[in-house]
C-alpha cells in the first residue's frame, strides 16, 4: 500500500484552518473570564448586526440585563454599566485614548479620512484642535448667542401660527424640533440659515444626508477592522463609498465663501456681534501657523454634525415625555407661573436667566437627558500601557473598554428601580448626595477629557425653547403610541403627533 502526499490546495486548506482555529481561540482566550453573548467573543460581527437592527441601544441593555455590570460584547471590547468606573475610565488627564470606533465615525473621502476634535484618537492632535477653540464654548461665550436662539424661535412659531394653528392641522412636532436645531446650529456657526423653517422640509435633503451618514458609520464603529477595508482604503474609493459628502460640501462652501473677504470682513460678515463661529475659527487659523490648514473645515464640520441631532434628540424627549406626561406638565406650567408671578417673565420667550436654574424645568431636563441619550453605543478608549483594574477587575492593557449611555443612564442602584421610566422627581430628592451621584453618573455628554464641548449650548437651546413652545401655545399629543424611536450609533424619535392652538402669554 503506497501513502499519497496531500495535494497542494488541501494542504494549504489545512494550514488556513489551523490558522483560523488558533486565531479565534486566541481572541477568545484573552478576556474568557468576562461574560457575554456567545458568539461576541469571537467576533465583532455580531455586535455590527446589533446596530444593523436599529435596536443596538436595546440589544446593549438587555445583555447587561442578563449578564451583568460587565459584559464583554466584542472579542477586545468591554462594556461596563456601573457609573462608578466613569473616573478612572474617562478622567481629565491624557493616557485613556479613544479606540478605533472613532476611525468609524470619521468622513472619508479621495483625500482621506477626516479627523476633528471629536473623533480623533491621537492625545496630541487632539490638544492641537480643541485648545485654540475651547474657550468659544464656555457659557460666558455661549450666552451672547441668546438672541440668535430668539430670532430661530420667532421664525419657528411663525411657521407654527401659520401652518398650523390656523388650519388646525395636525403635524409632527419631531420634524420642526429638529429644524430648529438645526437652523440654531447653523446661524450659530455661519450666520446662515438652511431654510428647513421657511420652508418646512429638508432642503437639499441635508438632514436625509446626515441620517445616511449615521446609517452607514453606525455598523462600522462596531468592526473596526472592516470598516479600515470598506470605508477607509482603496476599496473605498472604487466602491466610492465616500460617506458625509454632502454635508463637508455645504461646510466646505461656507468655509470658502467666508475666506473670500478680507480678514477685517470675517466679523463683519457675521451677523452675531462678536462674530460667529466660523468667523473666529477663520481668525485662529489665520493666526496660528501651527494649526493644521484643514482645522476650520473640521470644526465647522464638527459643529454641525454633533451639535444639531444631539440636541433635537434630548429636545424631542423632553418635550414628548412633558406632553405624554400631563403631571410633569402641570408641575412645569406651575413653576413657569410661580416665576412669573415673583419676577415678570419676559415675553414673547422667558430670557435664559430667568429660566436657567428653575428646579423644576432642570430636573424635567436632566431626566429627557438620561433617559434618550443621543449616542447610544459605548463610548469606547484603550486601556493603557500595564492594563487598568476597574471595580477590582483587571483589564489587561489594549483592552477596549466602553460605557453605553443608554445602560449606565439606567443603572438602577443609582437611579432606582424605575430607570427605565420617565420620572424627574428622582433629581429632586432631599439625599444630595444622592442627587450628585445621579447627576454626575449619566453618560451623556460623556466624562473627562473628551467630555462635550457643546453642552452649554445644547442647554441654552433646550432650556430656551422648552418654556417658549410651553408658555406659548397649549399642545396636544394625539396618540402618545405613535411616539417611535430607533438608533443606529445616533437616536432618533418620530411621531410626536400634535394639534397645536395658541395661548396667552
Ligand atoms: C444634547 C446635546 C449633546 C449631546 C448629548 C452631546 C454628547 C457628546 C458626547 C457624549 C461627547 C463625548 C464623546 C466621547 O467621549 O467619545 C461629545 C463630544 C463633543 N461634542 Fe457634544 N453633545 C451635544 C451637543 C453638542 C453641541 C451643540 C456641540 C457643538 C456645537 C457639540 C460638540 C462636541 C464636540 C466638539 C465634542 C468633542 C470634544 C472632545 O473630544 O474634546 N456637542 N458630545
Amino acid at each position: 500500500m503506497t501513502l499519497s502526499l496531500p495535494s497542494i490546495p488541501a494542504g494549504a486548506l489545512l494550514i488556513l484552518s489551523v490558522y483560523t482555529a488558533y486565531y479565534f481561540l486566541s481572541t477568545y482566550w484573552r478576556l474568557r473570564d468576562f461574560p457575554g453573548p456567545f458568539w461576541a467573543k469571537f467576533t465583532d460581527f455580531e455586535r455590527m448586526f446589533w446596530v444593523k437592527t436599529m435596536r443596538g441601544h436595546e440589544i446593549h441593555w438587555n445583555a447587561h440585563e442578563k449578564y451583568g455590570e460587565v459584559v464583554r460584547v466584542g472579542p477586545n471590547t468591554i462594556s461596563l454599566a456601573d457609573p462608578a468606573a466613569i473616573p478612572t475610565l474617562y478622567p481629565m488627564r491624557p493616557g485613556f485614548p479613544k479606540s478605533k470606533f472613532y476611525r468609524g465615525i470619521m468622513p472619508y473621502t479621495k483625500g482621506g479620512a477626516m479627523p476633528a476634535v471629536f473623533t480623533t484618537q491621537d492625545e496630541n492632535q487632539h490638544r492641537t484642535l480643541k485648545t485654540p477653540v475651547a474657550s468659544l464654548y464656555l457659557l460666558s461665550n455661549v450666552i451672547q448667542f441668546e438672541p440668535f436662539v430668539d430670532e430661530e424661535i420667532s421664525v419657528l412659531f411663525e411657521q407654527l401660527d401659520k401652518r398650523f394653528v390656523t388650519t388646525q392641522n395636525t403635524f409632527d412636532l419631531a420634524d420642526w424640533i429638529q429644524y430648529f436645531a438645526y437652523e440654531v446650529m447653523g446661524t450659530m456657526t455661519f450666520s446662515r440659515r438652511y431654510g428647513f423653517l421657511e420652508q418646512g422640509k429638508d432642503v437639499n435633503g441635508l438632514l436625509r444626508a446626515v441620517w445616511d451618514f449615521m446609517l452607514a458609520v453606525g455598523p462600522m464603529t462596531q468592526f473596526p477592522t472592516l470598516d479600515r477595508i470598506l470605508y477607509k482604503s482603496f476599496v473605498a474609493d472604487i466602491l466610492r463609498n465616500y460617506v458625509a459628502v454632502p454635508i463637508l460640501r455645504i461646510v466646505a462652501q461656507h468655509v470658502e465663501d467666508r475666506q473670500k473677504q478680507s480678514y477685517h470682513d470675517y466679523e463683519k460678515d457675521a451677523r452675531i456681534p462678536h462674530g460667529d463661529f466660523l468667523s473666529h475659527f477663520l481668525q485662529i487659523q489665520d493666526t496660528n501657523p501651527t494649526i493644521p490648514d484643514w482645522s476650520c473645515k473640521v470644526w465647522t464640520f464638527s459643529n454641525v454634525i454633533a451639535g444639531s441631532d444631539s440636541t433635537t434628540a434630548v429636545m424631542r424627549a423632553l418635550i414628548y415625555n412633558l406632553l405624554a406626561h400631563p403631571e410633569s406638565l402641570n408641575k412645569l406650567m406651575e413653576e413657569f407661573s410661580d416665576a412669573d408671578k415673583k419676577s415678570q417673565l419676559t415675553r414673547p420667550y422667558p430670557k435664559w436667566n430667568e429660566v436657567k436654574d428653575l428646579p423644576y424645568l432642570d430636573a424635567c431636563v436632566n431626566e429627557a437627558v438620561r433617559l434618550h441619550p443621543p449616542f447610544i453605543l459605548p463610548l469606547e478608549r484603550v486601556a493603557p500601557k500595564g492594563g487598568v483594574m476597574i471595580g477590582g477587575r483587571h483589564y489587561p492593557e489594549g483592552t477596549c473598554i466602553g460605557m453605553n449611555a443608554y445602560v449606565v443612564n439606567r443603572h438602577r442602584p443609582t437611579f432606582g428601580d424605575d430607570a427605565d421610566s420617565w420620572r424627574p422627581e428622582r433629581f429632586l430628592t432631599e439625599d444630595l448626595a444622592l442627587k450628585k451621584r445621579r447627576e454626575n453618573g449619566m453618560m451623556t455628554f460623556g466624562h473627562g477629557r473628551r467630555v462635550c464641548l457643546g453642552k452649554y449650548i445644547a442647554y441654552l437651546e433646550i432650556k430656551k425653547i422648552t418654556p417658549a413652545l410651553l408658555l406659548n401655545y397649549e399642545i396636544e399629543l394625539l396618540d402618545p403610541k405613535s411616539y417611535f424611536v430607533e438608533s443606529s450609533y445616533f437616536f432618533r424619535q418620530q411621531g410626536i403627533n400634535v394639534k397645536i392652538r395658541r395661548r396667552d402669554f
